[in-house]
């Protein structure tokens, strides 16, 4: 005679990944760039949202890579075909987030990340409830200083402009997740922290349902 216990069907394949859609901002210069590149070196499984527009590639960019580089007609069709998650007009180029690239590099199980500033992430926040949002910081002004001084690209007025506009984007704090301090010192530190937070995520229950 069968035992009751042979005849267990229960099932405990009870999480079902999803993959998660996940926003990195912060202040300008924090270390946004820095953080995803460094995610990327360690192989996390992430798909890094490529924006397309339709400005001359810079030296150096390349298509696909930097950016996906359109014509303004492309990008118009792309407009009225609905294949844009969201876009802009930048200084007369268009800006945008291809549909179809999240949505197969979801549908391939990956993870999907992109940095934008902090308008940009409330953009997302209302466009894609369930995006992940991070929120980098620096751990003080002087630190925050020296790496907006560090990289070398902006002028003392543009530093100081932006140190004056970071009142105003602090204040969109409550829209964000999770916040994750970057010391100036420790770039591993900071990454580590957001690795957890993303295998975190991975258990929640519920899941994150993305629609896109
Ligand atoms: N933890 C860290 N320790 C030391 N230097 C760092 C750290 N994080 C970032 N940096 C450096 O600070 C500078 C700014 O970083 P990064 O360009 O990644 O910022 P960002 O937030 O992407 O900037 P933006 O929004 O203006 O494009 C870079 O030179 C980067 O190498």
């Amino acid at each position: 005679m069968e035992s009751n216990a042979s005849k267990a069907t229960l099932d405990f394949n009870l999480q079902k990944p999803q993959p998660l859609f996940i926003v990195i901002s912060g202040l300008s210069g924090v270390g946004k760039d820095a953080v995803i590149e460094e995610l990327l070196k360690r192989g996390m499984p992430l798909h890094k949202v490529v924006t397309a527009t339709t400005r001359a590639p810079r030296v150096n960019e390349r298509d696909g890579v930097d950016y996906h580089f359109l014509t303004k007609e492309r990008f118009q069709e792309m407009i009225q075909n609905n294949e844009l998650i969201e876009c802009a007009l930048v200084y007369n180029d268009y800006k945008g987030v291809p549909r179809r690239q999240i949505q197969d590099a979801m549908a391939s199980g990956l993870d999907v990340i992109m940095r934008v500033d902090v308008q940009g992430a409330r953009k997302f926040r209302e466009l894609i409830p369930e995006a992940l949002l991070i929120f980098i910081t620096p751990a003080n002004e002087q630190d925050w200083r020296e790496m907006l001084l560090g990289r070398r690209t902006d002028t003392p007025e543009q530093i100081e402009r932006r140190i004056t506009a970071a009142p105003g984007e602090l204040a969109l704090l409550p829209i964000f997740d999770y916040i994750v301090t970057n010391k100036r010192c420790c770039l591993g530190e900071t990454v580590d922290k957001i690795i957890s937070i993303i295998t975190s995520e991975h258990m929640r229950n519920p899941h994150r349902k993305v629609n896109l």
